[in-house]
């Protein structure tokens, strides 16, 4: 169905998500560079892919798609049987649905807002506001004491299986394990283990070597925050 071409940034959280699920497809694509810090996201040419002007947008075979979580979803279906399986062939379980809306609502608006304020703000010289650091993890430990009873349950959060639903986590949590917060998901054993084995795969390991190459400050991260 033609080349698969995913415009972004290394550096963006969402973006990484369709890369991460381009690795576990196993999937030739192209990477375009969008230049962020210039606005390109912002000037018509992209607002065509992403009337939003938020990376990432794909484009494959005549369309386009933006959100990174129905790019996933769309590369999962078209490609059922590529690398890893990640989402049923055809009708999704239940715990499948509800779980990867768990993560879209419940976890992710909490854990960026706290990679904004102690990942992002620092590195563009901002201030960290520590009340705000605070409730945001009361917060996240409410959703990981779900997570690590959930975990009791299945070996990943929507099954036994890998799913879009775990990979959609690895880039926040990414950057928090590079932080305090980390203790939040040290803390409960079996977050801790799901945390470790999501981590480890091979294709994001991949995604984390574009970052190296496209964006030196994260290399240093660990060692300033
Ligand atoms: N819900 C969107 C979020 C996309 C998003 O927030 N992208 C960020 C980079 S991680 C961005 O483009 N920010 C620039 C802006 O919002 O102007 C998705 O998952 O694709």
């Amino acid at each position: 169905m033609g080349v698969i071409k995913v415009h972004g940034a290394a550096m963006s959280t969402a973006a990484q998500r369709v890369f991460t699920c381009l690795y576990e497809k196993e999937l030739n694509f192209e990477f375009v560079p969008v230049d962020m810090a210039s606005g390109e996201h912002k000037k018509e040419a992209y607002l065509s892919l992403n009337p939003f002007g938020q990376v990432p947008a794909l484009e494959h075979g005549g369309q386009k798609i933006f959100e990174s979580r129905a790019i996933t979803q769309y590369i999962a279906m078209e490609y059922p049987e590529k690398g890893t399986r990640l989402a049923s062939a055809d009708k999704p379980s239940s715990s499948f649905l509800i779980w990867k809306e768990v993560e879209a609502h419940q976890f992710d608006p909490v854990a960026s807002k706290l990679t904004w304020e102690i990942v992002l703000k620092p590195m563009f010289g901002m201030t960290i506001d520590p009340t705000m650091v605070e409730e945001y993890k009361a917060k996240l430990a409410k959703v990981l004491d779900v997570y690590e009873a959930r975990l009791t349950k299945s070996k990943y959060l929507a099954s036994d299986s890998f799913t879009l639903v775990d990979m959609h986590h690895l880039p926040t949590i990414n950057l928090l394990m590079r932080t305090q917060v980390k203790q939040l998901f040290n803390a409960r054993p079996r977050v801790s283990a799901w945390v470790a084995d999501i981590t480890a795969r091979p294709a994001w390991t991949k995604v984390l070597a574009m970052q190296k190459v496209n964006f030196y400050p994260f290399i240093i991260l660990s060692q300033i925050v």
